[in-house]
């Protein structure tokens, strides 16, 4: 039967109207436990070696973690061995608990505590499947049986825990497959796990809730983990942690919702790596936490360091737009998104509250730059090319050009189908705008005010053919005009006119803009120059010299 919706079946709600967790605000971090050298190795197509997993322990610890799976030492001969060499090696810090997976099988039980020989602490994390579909398709026991491993399993750890009293032992029980099983089974084999190990006597325990497979909406999964926490003996003697899939998209929210529902631990890997669709991403998690102000206790500035280990270890990619960390996450092409970013980045200052328009974080805490946030395609507008010119080159530019300009350069990106280089940006501006054409150069200029009236003298031309053009007006402009309009005899003026000073002190230039109308024609031009007055002359002449063939030949005539 093929694509077929019907074969499914829904998942239940549980009605729990007396629900607390909806209420709760996150406001301090989790502990987290790292299980990418565990259920993130298992899901590769290439488990790591002892020496990548070596590299991989190392991020971790130095990123923050304090609670680290390790592995199935039982499992495997490599995953065994890297146990023995963190603890031959000594390369466990003395704040570091390492943690080790195993079936509850007596000899893969003895075989964890063997390969844990020597540590200071260690957890054993042992698991056995509670789910109705596990217990009658794949065990084929019913509760009891299930409960029966678990207790066999937790009183192997017991015995094995008391037999080397040297490590300093904390049990860790999953009901593997808790999304798939009943709330009162769940309970009951795992409150018959706990009263074997008695954490009220001094034992530490943690109770891991698995979303094995991510089954529900999260709102579902908070509810069973708050649930549990009112079910199980000894709760306030316990650690309730998590341990989400992202089958349903949604591993991160529904760790989130259950730490809201009372959870005190979140397992997870760097960037999500783990079995199917992954394992919740404790990047993302913990960034959420640090965008609210909370302390996600982890560094994780160095973003570049952990995508650029897991990618290797893992051989996977990194999707460009994974959250916080992808190529793309802190990079705005549209238009509307790049004017409120400029905006809001124009209006901000070192140690205000963060609150940019379309960036959650600042991009320079994950050691990104502000350089990668616009980038320019034919999605842009004004605002976008604006902050690329100010960003890069110093330049601002009125309204009305950056209407124009922006015509420009969305004209080259759709020609050319592709974003377009700020170097380009600038070259763009540069052949439009800021070119001087041939012939049109000013050489030289003379002002002189005689009371209301300035009158101007030019030489314009290029090095070896130049003339003077002469005029008076009230101001620089109107006399350049002037000048210009009586030697070609075209009616020309004025429409637009802004100049900005850029940089400051000994390096400041002057930057004008101009629009013009030359007869029947429109057009524009902007011009830097040492001084305000050159820069506006300029800019003058260059626009005229833009007007199309059939006004410069009027001009020439003339
Ligand atoms: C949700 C999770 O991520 S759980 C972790 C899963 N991780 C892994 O499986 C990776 C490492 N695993 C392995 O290398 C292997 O599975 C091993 C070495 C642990 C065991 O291998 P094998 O003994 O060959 O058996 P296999 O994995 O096929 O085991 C299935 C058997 O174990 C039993 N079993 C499975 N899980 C458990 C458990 N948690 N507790 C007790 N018994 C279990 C099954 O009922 C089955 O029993 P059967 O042989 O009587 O039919
Ligand atoms: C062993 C458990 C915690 C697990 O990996 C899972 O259920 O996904």
């Amino acid at each position: 039967m093929a694509y077929d919706h019907r074969k499914y079946v829904p998942f239940t709600p549980i009605h729990r109207p007396q629900r607390r967790w909806p209420d709760q605000v996150i406001t301090e971090s989790p502990r987290w436990c790292a299980v990418d050298l565990r259920d993130g190795n298992q899901a590769l197509v290439k488990p790591m070696t002892v020496a990548q997993k070596t590299v991989l322990f190392q991020l971790l610890v130095d990123v923050g973690f304090k609670e680290i799976e390790v592995g199935f030492p039982a499992a495997s001969q490599p995953d065994y061995d890297f146990v023995r060499k963190l603890i031959e090696e000594n390369l466990v810090p003395d704040d570091v608990t390492i943690q080790v997976l195993t079936q509850a099988r007596e000899e893969l039980i003895a075989r964890s505590f063997e390969a844990l020989k020597g540590a200071r602490k260690a957890n054993v994390h042992l698991y056995n499947s509670t789910s109705r579909v596990q217990r009658e398709k794949v065990f084929r026991l019913d509760v009891d049986g299930i409960k029966a491993i678990a207790v066999a399993g937790a009183e192997a750890l017991v015995r094995h825990a008391q037999a080397n009293p040297a490590t300093e032992w904390v049990f860790q029980y999953s009901p593997e497959s808790f999304t798939g099983t009943e709330l009162e089974v769940a309970a009951e084999v795992t409150n018959a796990v706990i009263d074997v190990w008695q954490p009220q006597n001094g034992q530490e325990v943690v109770i891991n809730l698995p979303a094995t497979v991510e089954m529900s909406t999260p709102n579902v999964f908070a509810d069973m983990v708050e649930w549990m926490g009112e079910h199980l003996h000894h709760r306030e003697h316990l650690c309730i942690s998590v341990h989400t899939h992202n089958d349903r998209g949604c591993g991160v929210a529904a760790a989130e919702l259950a730490v809201m529902g009372g959870a005190d631990r979140v397992e997870g890997t760097l960037m999500g790596n783990g079995e199917r669709t992954g394992n919740m991403d404790i990047v993302t998690m913990a960034m959420n936490l640090y965008s609210q102000g909370v302390d996600p206790l982890l560094d994780l500035s160095d973003v570049k360091r952990i995508a650029e280990t897991v990618e290797s270890v893992t051989e996977i990619s990194t999707h460009p737009r994974h959250p916080y960390v992808g190529e793309l996450v802190f990079t705005a092409f549209s238009g509307s998104h790049q004017d409120a970013i400029r905006k809001c980045l124009s209006t901000y200052s070192e140690g205000d509250k963060w609150e940019i328009a379309y960036l959650p974080i600042d991009p320079r805490d994950l050691g990104r730059r502000y350089e990668e946030v616009v980038r320019i395609n034919s999605q842009s507008g004004k605002g976008g090319v604006l902050y690329v010119l100010e960003r890069d080159f110093g330049i601002t530019l009125p309204r009305w050009l950056q209407i124009e300009f922006s015509r420009v350069v969305q004209g080259f990106a759709e020609n050319e189908e592709r974003e377009v280089q700020t170097d380009e940006i600038h070259g763009l501006f540069e052949r439009h705008f800021l070119s001087v054409p041939a012939d049109w150069e000013m050489l030289g200029y003379e002002l002189n005010r005689e009371g209301e009236a300035v009158d101007v003298r030019i030489r314009v031309g290029n090095a070896s053919d130049s003339e003077v053009i002469e005029g008076r007006g009230r101001g620089g402009v109107e006399a350049l005009v002037a000048a210009l309009s009586q030697r070609t005899g075209v009616a020309m003026s004025v429409e637009a006119y802004d100049e900005f000073a850029l940089n400051e002190g000994s390096d400041a230039r002057a930057l004008a803009c101009v629009r013009m109308r030359v007869g029947d024609e429109v057009t524009s031009a902007a011009s830097l120059a040492d001084d305000t007055t050159s820069a506006t002359l300029q800019s003058v002449l260059s626009a005229v010299g833009r007007v199309t063939a059939a006004t410069q030949a009027q001009f020439k005539a003339g």
